[in-house]
């Protein structure tokens, strides 16, 4: 067995978990046969070489510990299993590996780890000489494929926040060019896809990488994105995110590309609900949540844009960007807002009803739960007429 240490578990969920059942998550990672229903999440590894920034990125995204206080984090030395239960959609472990960990360390169990991971994220220190960390990923990604081919791996090139803008490019072609390299050489050019990212935890950057990770877990992401353009075409909507509140991770997107801006209003936008709320919208005998099925707002930039953000549930947040003419139509898009809630609750559903034992079995890929994609199924009943009565 590994030697992982359940350090941060314990976390308990919520039962009341808003309007959607619990179980509502991602396709199953049912590779472990571990008895923890914990081990039974999806499993998002952090690997990388020692003081790349692991346990910063785990802190900042998923623990809300400010940048700066990243500083002060000690090293890693054992595994650090981490059970994300944000919400009833977010829902995974993350491990944070030590930096020194090799395969020469018998004390890992490495078919196991791999066996029921979904992600493998490989951090890169951009600032710091990479030769020796592109040498340990290819030796990671190789091994893991080998255990594991439907892991998908992630690279991020962190920390930087050093880095100039043409920098940061050269860095990513770089490191992007040897790594492909590397694989080339070890005959895995053709199987494993690695995907890159920039990242630093002194801006949105992680938040953004981290989304798209999330993202190639939840097997329903095409039906969500759907939906997400329907209601944008149907209610003049520009851009729309389905976030996680309590860690900005954004779990979809409509199909138009996401320009960096528009996200990190977006997540200053919730900050500034979680934050008025918690101050404001609490009371005492109630269970101190500053999201909930109330929880809605409005902010008009001054360059006539409309930000709009609606509760979906206890955890996920609905935030359009719109132009302000188009929200003369409030009524249309609060009730096609509704439409959309209730065919996200249709898609879980479906999920979970056609999710049969077969699809749980040993070393099974993740499956899409059954659902099928397209208006007839969804019949999501988005409309441009405004609500009757
Ligand atoms: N400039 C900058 N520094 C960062 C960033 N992320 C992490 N760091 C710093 O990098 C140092 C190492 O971070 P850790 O998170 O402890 O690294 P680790 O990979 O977990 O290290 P081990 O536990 O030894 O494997 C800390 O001083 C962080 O403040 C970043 O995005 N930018």
């Amino acid at each position: 067995m590994s030697s992982y240490q359940d350090d941060e578990e314990g976390v308990p969920f919520d039962s009341q978990a808003g309007s959607f059942p619990k179980e509502f998550g991602y396709g199953a990672f049912d590779n472990e046969q571990d008895s923890n229903p914990a081990d039974h999440k999806p499993r998002i590894l952090l690997m990388g070489l020692r003081r790349s920034g692991k346990s910063s990125i785990q802190k900042v995204v998923f623990h809300k510990m400010s940048p700066n206080e990243t500083l002060f984090l000690e090293s890693t030395n054992k595994i650090i299993k981490d059970d994300i239960n944000n919400s009833s959609f977010v829902q995974f472990q993350i491990w944070d590996f030590p930096g020194q960990i090799d395969f020469v360390d018998t004390c890992f169990d490495f078919d196991m780890i791999f066996g029921g991971c979904g992600a493998l994220v490989f951090v890169i220190d951009a600032q710091d000489d990479y030769l020796e960390a592109l040498n340990k990923l290819n030796r990671f990604v190789t091994k893991a494929y080998k255990v594991n081919p439907n892991i998908k791996f992630e690279v991020f090139i962190h920390k930087v926040d050093g880095l100039g803008d043409d920098s940061k490019m050269e860095c990513q072609r770089d490191i992007h060019q040897r790594a492909m390299d590397d694989l080339s050489d070890s005959g895995y050019d053709q199987q494993i896809h690695l995907s890159f990212h920039l990242t630093s935890i002194y801006d949105h950057s992680i938040f953004e990488a981290f989304s798209k990770v999330v993202q190639k877990l939840i097997t329903q992401l095409p039906a969500l994105e759907n939906l997400l353009n329907i209601l944008n075409t149907n209610s003049a909507i520009e851009k729309s995110f389905l976030f996680d509140v309590v860690s900005k991770i954004y779990i979809a997107t409509d199909s138009t590309p996401v320009d960096m801006q528009s996200y990190e209003l977006c997540c200053d936008m919730i900050d500034v609900v979680t934050d008025l709320s918690s101050i404001y919208g609490v009371k005492e005998e109630q269970e101190p949540t500053a999201f909930d099925e109330q929880s809605s707002s409005l902010i008009k930039l001054n360059n006539g844009t409309v930000l709009y953000l609606r509760e979906v549930n206890k955890f996920l947040a609905l935030v359009c960007i719109l132009r302000e003419d188009n929200f003369d139509h409030k009524g249309i898009i609060d009730y096609n807002f509704l439409c959309f809630r209730n065919a996200i609750q249709q898609v879980f559903e479906l999920r979970n009803k056609n999710q049969s034992p077969v699809n749980n079995s040993i070393g099974s890929p993740p499956v899409n739960g059954g659902i099928i994609i397209g208006d007839n199924h969804l019949s999501p009943t988005l409309t441009e007429d405004p609500p009757l009565g």
